[in-house]
């Protein structure tokens, strides 16, 4: 990335960080120490999931409170919800699934997207819609190391970031796929150190996600 505030592709997004830790947040007042832990622990491309009230108060806030990190949208099902996250400051934006109306969306608010795949057949409509750099969700459920293996044959071009059921244990695999760009999870922000507001824990698993590659 060039300069912190610059249009982010979807390649930057993806080659920040071996990790894109998903987030879910259902007190808005969580969000800016969260965001600073994760950073400090070497972890600044934060995903914040829509499914909870708070999403978009949360990403406001980081956005305006914690701008060495760069906050996008998670869980993202359709243009009006690209439309909300662009408002609330969101950088990028990550969807479960793929629908052509959803990259338009995209587009038009001018935000990289991490469209999720689990198929052949939807990594193909995603390509014929220019995207090439795609979440593979729910990964482990759908076929994890052996799936990423088979798709390197016909999609070569094609990088992922697995994401669903991926963790400090099975992570290291993944990434040393050619195909794997990073992974995505939910391990480094546990609803129990949000709860207690465990910072220095969150930073410390910030910091082994961080070291994960290289
Ligand atoms: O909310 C979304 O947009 C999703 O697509 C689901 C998340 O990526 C997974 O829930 C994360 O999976 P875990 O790390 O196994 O908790």
């Amino acid at each position: 990335m060039s300069h912190p505030t610059a249009p982010l592709t979807a390649e930057d997004v993806v080659q920040d960080a071996p990790v894109i830790p998903v987030i879910v947040l259902d007190e808005p007042r969580h969000a800016v120490p969260l965001a600073r832990a994760l950073v400090a622990g070497g972890i600044r491309m934060l995903e914040v999931t829509l499914r909870t009230p708070a999403a978009l108060a949360c990403i406001e806030a980081i956005a305006r409170d914690v701008p060495a990190a760069v906050v996008g949208a998670g869980t993202a099902r359709s243009a009006a919800d690209v439309q909300a996250a662009a408002r609330a400051g969101s950088r990028f934006i990550v969807s479960p699934g793929y629908v052509p109306a959803l990259g338009q969306a995209c587009r038009d608010a001018g935000l990289p997207l991490l469209p999720g795949v689990a198929t052949a057949s939807e990594i193909m409509a995603a390509g014929a819609d220019g995207l090439r750099v795609l979440k593979f969700f729910p990964a482990m459920a759908a076929g994890g190391v052996p799936l990423l293996k088979s798709w390197h044959g016909p999609f070569g071009d094609v990088r992922f970031c697995p994401t669903g059921g991926v963790s400090a244990g099975n992570a290291a695999q993944l990434l040393a796929l050619p195909n794997v760009a990073c992974v995505g999870g939910s391990w480094l922000t546990p609803a129990q150190l949000l709860a207690e507001g465990d910072w220095a824990g969150i930073e410390a698993l910030a910091r082994q996600a961080a070291a994960l590659r290289g």
